[in-house]
């Protein structure tokens, strides 16, 4: 048996995970061709690398399947309840920094802060009959901030993608999802409120705290930790 390292299967985050692994000693790459989900490590005996979606990695390390693995922590969180139970974060990696945040359209000029959103909420409610909608993937980490925060008037509408793109449809009043440049909330007319910023996320490695490991297996875990530079 071997040490499985989860990691993004495509695009940036992917890339920029084998560059991480590779400055360190350690070269990760892709096997056959680009379409082909098999991967190749080096630097490193007994690590198999198993190429997943970043949205599934949480749930293998919970689940066990794999022992490592790299995804943002906002996924981490989103998707695994009580997470820090499941599984440990051993290294930040300094990439695939977003902040899960909560805007809202440029038009409502009174709407600034969380206390603006909960009066606005309200108002919305008393006057539209519904209450006013929050679209996102991220249900668990919005639910829990914005209980924390003491704003209850409103409803979740799921969104996979495109989240900004709600308003605009009308079939949401406000979003909340990752960004990093702020361009995609620019070009959609959206500002972010300035008390909202649920999560601050980057490229994370974690170590699953489910997976069973032998001897070799913990041992190759421990040289990959020193040959990586974090023990
Ligand atoms: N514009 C961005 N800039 C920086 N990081 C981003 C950006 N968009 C997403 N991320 C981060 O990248 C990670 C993966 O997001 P992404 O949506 O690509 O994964 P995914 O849902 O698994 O994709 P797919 O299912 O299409 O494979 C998340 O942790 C997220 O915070
Ligand atoms: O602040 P920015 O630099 O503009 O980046 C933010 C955008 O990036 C992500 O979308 P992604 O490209 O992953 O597509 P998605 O709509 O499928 O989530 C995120 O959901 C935002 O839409």
């Amino acid at each position: 048996m071997s040490v499985k390292l989860g990691v993004p299967s495509k695009g940036r985050l992917m890339e920029k995970t084998f560059d991480w692994f590779g400055e360190r000693g350690i070269s990760l790459s892709r096997s056959g061709s680009d379409r082909e989900y098999a991967g190749k490590v080096e630097g490193i005996a007994g690590v198999e690398l198993v190429l997943l979606s970043a949205g599934e990695i949480p749930r293998e390390l919970a689940a066990g399947r794999i022992h490592l693995g790299v995804t943002g922590t906002d996924l981490v969180r989103e998707k695994l309840g009580q997470w820090e139970q499941r599984v440990e974060p051993l290294a930040e990696l300094g990439f695939g920094h977003a902040d899960l945040i909560l805007a809202v359209p440029n038009a409502w000029v009174d709407v600034n802060s969380l206390d603006d959103l909960d009066a606005a909420a309200a108002a919305f409610r008393q006057t539209h009959k519904f209450r006013l909608r929050i679209a996102t993937k991220y249900h668990r980490l919005v639910r829990e901030f914005l209980r924390d925060h003491g704003v209850a008037d409103y409803q979740l509408v799921d969104s996979q993608g495109a989240t900004e793109g709600t308003v605009k449809n009308e079939t949401a009043e406000a979003v909340a999802d990752i960004t990093s440049t702020g361009d995609t909330l620019r070009a959609n007319h959206l500002k972010i409120l300035s008390d909202a910023t649920i999560l601050k996320s980057q490229a994370t490695l974690f170590r699953s705290r489910m997976a069973a490991a032998n001897d070799s297996e913990r041992a190759v875990i421990k040289e990959m930790s020193r040959t990586l530079g974090l023990i």
